[in-house]
This record gives structure tokens, C-alpha cells and sequence, in this order.
């Protein structure tokens, strides 16, 4: 499902945390929203997944204006861990599957097992990696027009992390979903990613298509965000 947005601003006080972002997601493709700390990207999805509204402009999904209605079609991991401490892995699968039309248990009980989850373990005895891989299966496991991912490699060992980007692709529906990912770690996701933007200071300074990148300009999505940061650096700097 696309996902749009035209003219968002968004202020927290008098900062700006988005200016004048307009952006265009498509199905079937998975973007990466690239930039430092602080630039803008979690204030992106969260308005995505109508948590944040704007101040001017507009954020549409499927053609919608972002509301509650419109939020069901959006799965969202978060930095944040949403657990509940005294549950089992299975009781959160369970959980989700009890709050979302579009959870597929199928698909969850394949995940655990690619994650290697423990369904009987609590969540208080999961270390933070493995709560990542957990908030993985969850967010995977729903078939939602939307998908969105705030740094969804965070906390997982190296060795784990290629083998999880590498199935990544396997649980995408690429007919239906729009998958968004939110990162710095910018080597990590680089193959899993048709398109790139960089996000600075609240403000979209380029976007590019992967392929295109590399078979034209010989560039890594790596290389270009450095080169394309450093010469938004040069300029603000005077
Ligand atoms: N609830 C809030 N109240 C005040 N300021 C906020 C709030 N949420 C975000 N901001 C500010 O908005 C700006 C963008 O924050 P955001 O979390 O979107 O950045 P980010 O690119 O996701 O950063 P990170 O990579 O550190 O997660 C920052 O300057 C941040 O301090």
C-alpha cells in the first residue's frame, strides 16, 4: 500500500523535527531512511503509524489521511521494547495474533524457529537481542499493507544480523506490503533496499534508487550518505 507524504511539518517547542518532507512510498518496495541521531526518522515513521500528527501538510496511507482507521494497516516495530515481562514468548505471539486481524501464526511459528526463540521463556529472561529477534517475528508475521522498522537490527550480535537480513526477504509480501526501514547502520541493510533516502536536520537532502546507484555512479548506499552528508555539512557551514 503507498504511503505519502506532501509539505509535513512537525515542531517539538520551537525546533523543527521534520520541515517541508514530501516523500512517496510505493508497494512492493522497501526504502531505507538513512541519517544521524536526531534527524528525523523515528518523527517519520511514528506519523506513518499515526502516533504523531503534523502542524502543516498532509500523510496519507493508501490514499487515506492518516487516522486510527488508517493505523490498522501499519505494522510498526519500535525502539521501544512493548513487552510484558511476566509473559512467554508463545503468550506474545498469542497476544499479537488476539489484537491484529492480519497476524499470521503460520508464518510466526516459522519465524521463532529462523530466530531461534524459545516459545516457554519469558520475556524477563530474554536477553536484549533476543527481545529484538522476538519484536522481529512480531512485526514480520503480520501481513500489513505497511511495514515499518525503526532500527530493527539494533542489539543483534553480527553474525546473527546477516543471517536475519538475509531471510528478511522471504517474509515480505512484496505484492501487498510497502516496507520502510529506519537506520544509521547503513552497511547492514544495503541489500535489502530498492531505494534510499537521507534525512538531515529534518529535511529530505537526497534520494536514489540502489540499483541505479550502483550500476551508474559505482557508489555503495554507504559511500553516497557519507558523500551527500558531508557536502550538506560543507554548505550549512557556510
Ligand atoms: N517527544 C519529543 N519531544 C521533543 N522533541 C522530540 C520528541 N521526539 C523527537 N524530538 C526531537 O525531534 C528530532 C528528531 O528526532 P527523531 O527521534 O525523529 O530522530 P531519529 O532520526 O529517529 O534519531 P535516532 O537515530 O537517534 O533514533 C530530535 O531533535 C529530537 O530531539
Amino acid at each position: 500500500m503507498a504511503v505519502k507524504l506532501s509539505n509535513v511539518s512537525k515542531k517539538y517547542g520551537k525546533e523543527f523535527s521534520l520541515k517541508n518532507v514530501s516523500l512517496t512510498f510505493e508497494t512492493g518496495k522497501i526504502y531505507g531512511l538513512l541519517g544521524p541521531n536526531g534527524s528525523g526518522k523515528s518523527t517519520t515513521l511514528k506519523m506513518i503509524a499515526g502516533l504523531v500528527y503534523p502542524n502543516s501538510g498532509k500523510v496519507e496511507v493508501g490514499n487515506e489521511e492518516v487516522s486510527r482507521k488508517t493505523s490498522k494497516n501499519v505494522a510498526y516495530l519500535t525502539e521501544l521494547d512493548m513487552f510484558y515481562p511476566g509473559f512467554t514468548v508463545a503468550n506474545m505471539v498469542d497476544y499479537y495474533a488476539t489484537q491484529f486481524t492480519d497476524f499470521d501464526l503460520v508464518k510466526a511459528e516459522e519465524l521463532l524457529k529462523e530466530m531461534k526463540l524459545e516459545r516457554e521463556k519469558k520475556i524477563k529472561q530474554l536477553s536484549k537481542g533476543t527481545r529484538g529477534r522476538l519484536k522481529l517475528v512480531l512485526a514480520l508475521s503480520r501481513n500489513a499493507p505497511v511495514l515499518l522498522l525503526d532500527e530493527p537490527f539494533s542489539g543483534l550480535d553480527p553474525m546473527v544480523r546477516d543471517s536475519i537480513v538475509k531471510s528478511l526477504l522471504s517474509y515480505i509480501n512484496f505484492d501487498l506490503q510497502t516496507v520502510i526501514i529506519a537506520t544509521h547502520e547503513i552497511d547492514e541493510i544495503e541489500p535489502l533496499l530498492d531505494e534510499a533516502i537521507v534525512i538531515f536536520h529534518g529535511k529530505i537532502i537526497g534520494q536514489k534508487n540502489v540499483e541505479e546507484l550502483r550500476e551508474e555512479e559505482g557508489l555503495s548506499v554507504l559511500d553516497w550518505f557519507k558523500d551527500t552528508a558531508k557536502n550538506m555539512e560543507a554548505k550549512m557551514n557556510g
